[in-house]
């Protein structure tokens, strides 16, 4: 599978542009809260790594998941925010719901870049179990919210 070949954490970073004066929004849905916590850290912690300022970074959380969408429009329409990094988890449960919000966060984040012409990075965690979304949070896969970062700061840099 190509997820066991791939670490969410490695990333070149040769190309990155200086991102000193870049503002960053985080959307960190409260479900699953532990796990979105620690994806939010990656990426923040990314994001300093390669020269964000602590003040240009915003974070924001929303109730889940499926509320991603509308926190990212709300903080991409503002002009001086330069991308917004949405992250959450979502683990299977006994009906479709899973599908029908990761779909419509999928769906619903790519028209809110598109809209506002930024970054609008989807960091959701799409699971079937809770040990593989921890996996992905700092586990043998690496961190989401890294991967999240990695691909703002490289999307700046286009
Ligand atoms: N089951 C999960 C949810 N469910 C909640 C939805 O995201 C949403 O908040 C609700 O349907 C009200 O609109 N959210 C997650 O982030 N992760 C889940 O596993
Ligand atoms: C993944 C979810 O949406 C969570 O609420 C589990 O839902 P369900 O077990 O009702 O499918």
């Amino acid at each position: 599978m190509a997820t066991a070949l791939k670490n969410l954490s490695d990333y070149n970073s040769d190309h990155f542009i200086d991102i000193s004066d870049k503002r960053f929004g985080l959307v960190v849905a409260e479900w699953n809260r532990e796990i979105t916590d620690t994806l939010a850290q990656g990426a923040y912690d990314t994001l300093i790594k390669h020269g964000a300022k602590e003040e240009n970074i915003f974070r924001n959380t929303v109730p889940g998941s499926f509320e991603l969408t509308l926190g990212a429009q709300l903080l991409a329409q503002h002009e001086q925010i330069d991308a917004v990094i949405c992250l959450g988890v979502v683990i299977k449960g006994e009906t479709k719901h899973d599908d029908y919000i990761c779909h419509a966060v999928a769906s619903g984040i790519t028209n809110v870049g598109l809209k506002f012409n930024k970054p609008v990075i989807f960091g959701l965690v799409t699971t079937n179990t809770l040990e593989q979304a921890w996996d992905r949070a700092g586990g043998k896969h690496g961190n989401k919210g890294v991967e999240g970062a990695v691909a703002a700061i490289h999307m700046l840099s286009f």
